[in-house]
């Protein structure tokens, strides 16, 4: 680190923004800020490039806060993103940064209602934040002035030109002032971006942090070698041996995407799925439900890869390899952010080791390459882990009638016995608390949950496909109802709100008979 880094104070930040950092837990200004920040606020374009997660976003979002006529009723900074979910996150951002300086700003991207983004932008933003599509169809609109922009930022500019938003974001360009000051920001900045840079910025200084390595070093990258039929089993197994806590994994195409959330979800694994066919409203429930904890895993394609925070993401899996080096550095720089530790791991198949090779080389590092483990060392781990939460319980205290109830029993067997025989009981209630659960949601019959079970261990057909096609077979469109197991975990497959109505309330229980399917009346609770 170097030494002429100057504090947010001796930037001469307004009391307003240095307070509204400290609420945000900023203490020190980040390499690519303490580098950016004062060039920005002299008024220079520039290209900022900096690893993953290393608070690029603020080194803007600080310069606009600051620069802005925060009396005015017009816009004055724009910034373009190239995904919805991005712009709302920036968005966000630069909303704490302004929660003393009285600035409003707006997120506007595609698949929300005009009529809304309107009446917010009518009601005075000075920041915009919006992705190329939305904001070109806003000006053509007439209700986004863009004129008295005094600042722009394409964020992750170099996706959005391999977007194919080039058009769309020189559109933008010819409508704002051509005094403005224009900055872009990225992790990769490749040679594109240079002629585009060369194009519309004036003079730009550029500022690399870390030309020696793209990735951070806090990030873990390691490989497993899978063939491509065995990528699922493989995956679960690594999920198991991992303890991932939150973790996203990226797949090549929607279709993949959908397919592997599928199978995730039958194995018990709180999956959901984020790709571009989802709708709006959706995406937003998707993502809410992963940054809060309600699913543990986020399945997406390339659409995630790009500048998302989340907080504590401890693992990314590229399920299937990327296209480029570009995206895998921006997928991985998911996980270790702002200093964190992460793991960023990948399948590759056989086919694939001389990308593997060949990325290696512009990365400059070498993933570790890691056996893949076995059932019987995920058997072993999971009794390890069971070992530690015991051993946690034990530490938190032992309740004096649990004790006595022991030493009763002990008069009578052996304590190793009953030790034994309490842990079963515990392991075999955590799996009846999951049937229950599920069984009550379906009205369904043990017996259907066990046909379920046996269907899911038959060859090459996966258990998601077994039931969609019963919840077909039975004229439940669009919906599915699953109670599979595959290692003894059971799940309720998700089923869209309007169509779960119809089904558990006035159907009620699937029960299936043969290979033929009936739907029954519900039972009375
Ligand atoms: N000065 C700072 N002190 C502490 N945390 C910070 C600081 N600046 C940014 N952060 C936090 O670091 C995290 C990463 O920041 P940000 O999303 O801006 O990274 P980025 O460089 O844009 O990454 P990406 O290339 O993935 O878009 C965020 O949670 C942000 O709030
Ligand atoms: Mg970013």
């Amino acid at each position: 680190m170097e030494q002429q880094e100057l504090s947010f104070k001796a930037m001469g930040l307004s009391s307003s923004v240095i307070k509204a950092l400290e609420e945000m837990g900023f203490e020190e200004p980040s390499p690519i800020q303490a580098k950016t920040i004062p060039i920005i606020l002299e008024g220079h374009d520039l290209i900022g490039q900096a690893q993953t997660g290393t608070g690029k976003t603020a080194a803007f979002g600080i310069p606009i806060v600051e620069r802005l006529d925060h009396r005015s009723k017009r816009v004055e900074a724009l910034v373009l993103a190239p995904t919805r979910e991005l712009a709302i996150q920036v968005a966000e951002e630069i909303t704490k940064i302004g929660k003393f300086s009285g600035i409003k700003v707006v997120p506007i991207y595609g698949g929300q209602s005009y009529d809304r983004q309107i009446r917010a932008l009518e009601h005075g933003a000075q920041v915009v934040i919006g992705t190329p599509g939305r904001v070109m169809d806003h000006i053509r609109r007439g209700t986004l002035k863009l004129d008295h922009v005094q600042m722009m930022v394409l964020d992750e500019a170099d996706e959005m030109l391999d977007m194919g938003f080039i058009e769309d974001i020189e559109f933008i360009l010819k409508n704002v002032p051509e005094n403005r000051q224009t900055l872009l920001f990225s992790a990769t900045v490749p040679d594109p971006i240079a002629k585009l840079a060369r194009r519309y910025l004036k003079d730009p200084v550029h500022v690399n942090i870390s030309p020696e390595r793209l990735t951070v070093p806090s990030i873990e990258q390691v490989f497993y070698e899978v063939r491509e039929f065995e990528k699922l089993d493989a995956l679960t197994r690594i999920l198991d041996m991992e303890e991932a806590e939150r973790t996203i994994i990226f797949c090549r195409t929607k279709k993949r995407v959908d397919e592997l959330t599928e199978g995730l979800q039958a194995r018990g694994y709180t999956a959901e799925a984020l790709h571009g066919d989802l709708n709006q409203v959706q995406r937003n429930r998707v993502m809410k439900r992963f940054k809060e904890g309600g699913s543990e895993i986020l399945v997406a394609t390339d659409v995630a890869a790009r500048g998302l925070d989340i907080d504590n993401v401890t693992h990314v899996i590229n399920y299937d390899l990327p296209q480029d080096t570009e995206s895998y550095v921006h997928r991985i720089g998911r996980t270790g952010r702002a200093g964190r530790t992460g793991t960023a791991i990948s399948l590759i198949n056989p086919k694939e080791f001389r990308q593997l090779r060949q990325m290696e080389r512009v990365l400059r590092v070498r993933l570790q390459r890691r056996p893949l483990p076995t059932p019987a060392d995920v058997a072993e781990k999971q009794r390890e882990m069971l070992k530690n939460r015991l051993a946690e319980e034990i530490q938190r205290g032992v309740l004096p009638s649990y004790q006595e109830l022991v030493m009763q029993l002990a008069e009578e067997y052996d304590s190793v016995d009953i030790a034994a025989a309490a842990i079963r009981l515990m392991v075999d209630k955590g799996r009846e608390d999951k049937s229950d659960l599920d069984f009550g949601e379906t009205g369904a019959e043990p017996g259907m949950v066990r046909m379920f079970m046996n269907l899911g261990r038959m060859d090459r057909v996966t258990p998601a496909d077994i039931v969609r096609g019963l919840a077909e077979g039975a004229g439940i469109q669009g919906s599915v109802i699953g109670l599979i197991d595959i290692y003894d975990r059971f799940t309720f497959v998700e089923i869209p709100k309007d169509a779960a109505h119809k089904v558990l309330q006035n159907v009620g229980a699937i029960v299936i008979r043969g290979k033929s399917v009936n739907l029954e009346p519900a039972r009375p609770r």
